[in-house]
């Protein structure tokens, strides 16, 4: 079956293939002028990096491997530091480029690497899970965590094409494909109900990938993110709802140190902010209760042990979220209407953690 190409314009310009067999499109996809490629992946891609690094010295370029911590472990500073000193041995220049290949972590690192190495040079992403192919590897947002939080220091900078090859997601286990539909779902709530749609009439063919309708809910998320970052690239309006969940969602991540996936995290971010928006009076029950049901469909946790509210509210305030004292959350009015809600009373941010404590 031939490819998708999503694009996204403004100042987050880029192109994103989606389909099988994309790797053909190495080394073309570099575009002219790149001499040198950094390849940053971790050991579980590290074949698949190996063969784009070999299709890219026979076609005359120099490449070369950058093999990083698995998962959260590569998203800090001395990781991108061991890549800038691969580069600076190597005399890399702004007309060479990187290639992020593996998850979202990856693909935040090697974002953060490829904008940072003298102010910026070229990146291609090959997200290899379903989470970084839907969310990401799109949009150039890049980052890395601190001991105080998640994503605290990053910038926004974009892939100048993104290769979302599904191939690739064949050695991903049923928990990693799970996770990602967490950020697919997002889609959906935010802003594309077929995509709920198609979780529930049967969430095993929507999540395998082999399916026709895997692909429908993969396409679909990445047309909706790519619409929200071609409006608003460095998130001063509209791209804040593509942090729905992600308020406790971060917050869960951190004082689980890391060591749940994203996409659990951010489905109990999501049942939470859905009570917030139920009980700030907007969000009907139904609605509420569909959250539960489309994440119990995908076997994901919807709820978070009591007693963790105090150090949850405590890592909220660092989160970039909050401006002026003010904690701010996507909460939605119905599916697919999202709006912001800021400085809440705590009172009421309690209540909704009550109704999501197990
Ligand atoms: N920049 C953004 O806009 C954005 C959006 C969403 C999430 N994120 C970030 O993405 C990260 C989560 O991404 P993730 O869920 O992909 O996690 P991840 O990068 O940690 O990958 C999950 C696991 O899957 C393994 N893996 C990757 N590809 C594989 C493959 N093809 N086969 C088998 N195993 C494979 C990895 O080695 C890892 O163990 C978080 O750090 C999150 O903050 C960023
Ligand atoms: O692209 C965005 O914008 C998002 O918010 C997507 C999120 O799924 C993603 O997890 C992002 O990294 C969170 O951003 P942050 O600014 O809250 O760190
Ligand atoms: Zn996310």
């Amino acid at each position: 079956m031939s490819h998708t190409t999503i694009t996204v314009s403004g100042a987050a310009a880029s192109e994103i293939l989606v389909g099988h067999g994309l790797l053909q499109q190495l080394p073309a996809a570099l575009g002219s002028g790149v001499q040198q490629v950094l390849i940053v992946h971790t050991a579980t891609v590290g074949k698949i990096a190996s063969s784009v690094r070999e299709s890219l010295a026979a076609a005359g370029y120099t490449a070369l491997l950058a093999e990083v911590p698995d998962a959260e472990a590569a998203k800090r500073v001395e990781v991108a530091a061991f890549c800038w000193q691969i580069m600076g041995q190597a005399d890399f220049t702004r007309s060479d480029a990187i290639i992020g290949i593996g998850g979202g972590a990856v693909t935040d690192l090697a974002g953060f690497v490829a904008a940072t190495w003298l102010r910026g040079v070229k990146l291609l992403q090959i997200p290899t899970t379903v989470l970084a192919m839907v969310d990401a590897a799109i949009g150039g947002k890049t980052g890395i965590n601190t001991a105080e939080g998640k994503n605290l220091v990053g910038c926004f900078y974009a892939a100048e094409r993104v290769l979302c090859d599904l191939e690739l997601l064949q050695t991903l286990s049923p928990n990693e494909i799970r996770a990602g539909f967490a950020e697919v779902a997002k889609c959906g709530f935010i802003a594309e109900p077929e995509i709920l749609d198609l979780l529930e009439a049967d969430v095993d063919r929507a999540t395998d990938p082999t399916s026709a309708e895997f692909r429908r809910a993969i396409e679909l998320a990445i047309k909706v993110k790519a619409d929200v970052v071609s409006q608003d690239f460095k998130e001063s309006g509209q791209r804040e709802i593509l942090n729905y969940g992600h308020t406790l969602g971060h917050a869960i991540e951190h004082a689980e140190r890391y060591q749940w996936r994203h996409g659990v995290a951010i489905a109990i971010g999501m049942v939470y902010a859905a009570e917030l928006g139920r009980l700030a009076g907007h969000l009907s029950d139904a609605v509420v209760d569909r959250h539960r049901r489309i994440f119990e469909l995908l076997q994901l946790p919807v709820t978070y042990p009591a007693g963790r509210w105090e150090g949850l509210l405590a890592t909220m305030q660092r989160d970039k979220k909050a401006r002026a004292g003010m904690l701010r959350f996507i909460v939605l009015d119905d599916v697919a209407k999202p709006r912001v809600l800021a400085g809440a009373d705590h009172s009421l941010l309690r209540f909704a953690y009550d109704e999501i404590a197990g």
